[in-house]
């Protein structure tokens, strides 16, 4: 049974004001997570996304995929992501973070940092189709790299270092009073996957 590749951590709150976001460190298991960096690496579908801001075409720093429910089509930063059926894996860890959750998601966007110089700005996943207050559940794996949440009104950040394995559940007001990016590094680092589980309104 997969059961004992998940374990119950204690969790940690890291932000508990204007919104919440709670952190399980190693939710799953080390040797595990290190099974799965590997696989998705390779069998998932990256893609690199071109955005095109104030009339210029821009490769974002680094590689996405994007699987769902036929329907949870999702738009990001101006950029269109009909979703790829879900893989086994992927529907397995669905399937724990809705009993671990104890909510409902019907996508994730997979994102790959190559190395260091890969990364996301400060940005909020505030688009309509996720609804005022989305509970996402975010895996981490691979590298640990640095996540970083500024509160908009005033400015105050928390750092948090995301380590393979680790689940960070962001919910409430999260993505209307706080930004959150994963900074580029200098330093030599190696590479990252982070799958981001959401619920997606249905569009008309
Ligand atoms: O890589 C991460 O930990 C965060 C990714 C993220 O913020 C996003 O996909 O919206
Ligand atoms: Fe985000």
């Amino acid at each position: 049974m997969q059961h004992d590749l998940f374990t119950s951590p204690e969790p940690e709150i890291i932000i508990a004001c204007d919104g919440r976001a709670t952190l399980y460190r190693q939710w799953i298991h080390r040797d595990e997570a290190a099974n799965l960096f590997d696989s998705l690496r390779q069998s998932l579908d990256w893609e690199q996304t071109v955005l095109t801001m104030y009339g210029r075409q821009v490769a974002i720093p680094r590689l996405n995929a994007w699987y769902g429910d036929s329907g949870s089509s999702y738009s990001y930063s101006g950029a269109y992501f009909d979703p790829m059926p879900w893989t086994a894996e992927l529907a397995n860890l669905r399937e724990r973070l809705q009993a671990y959750t104890d909510t409902g998601f019907n996508s994730v966007l997979a994102n790959y940092y190559r190395d260091g110089r890969d990364g996301v700005g400060w940005h909020s996943d505030n688009e309509t189709e996720l609804g005022p207050e989305p509970t996402i559940a975010s895996v981490s794996l691979g590298e640990t790299r640095r996540f970083s949440l500024r509160h908009s009104a005033t400015g105050k950040t928390v750092l948090v270092d995301l380590a393979a394995g680790d689940l960070l559940v962001m919910s409430g007001k999260l993505q209307t009073r706080w930004q959150h990016q994963i900074a580029k590094s200098r330093k030599e680092l190696g590479a990252r996957i982070n799958l981001t589980f959401r619920r997606v309104g249905e569009k008309g």
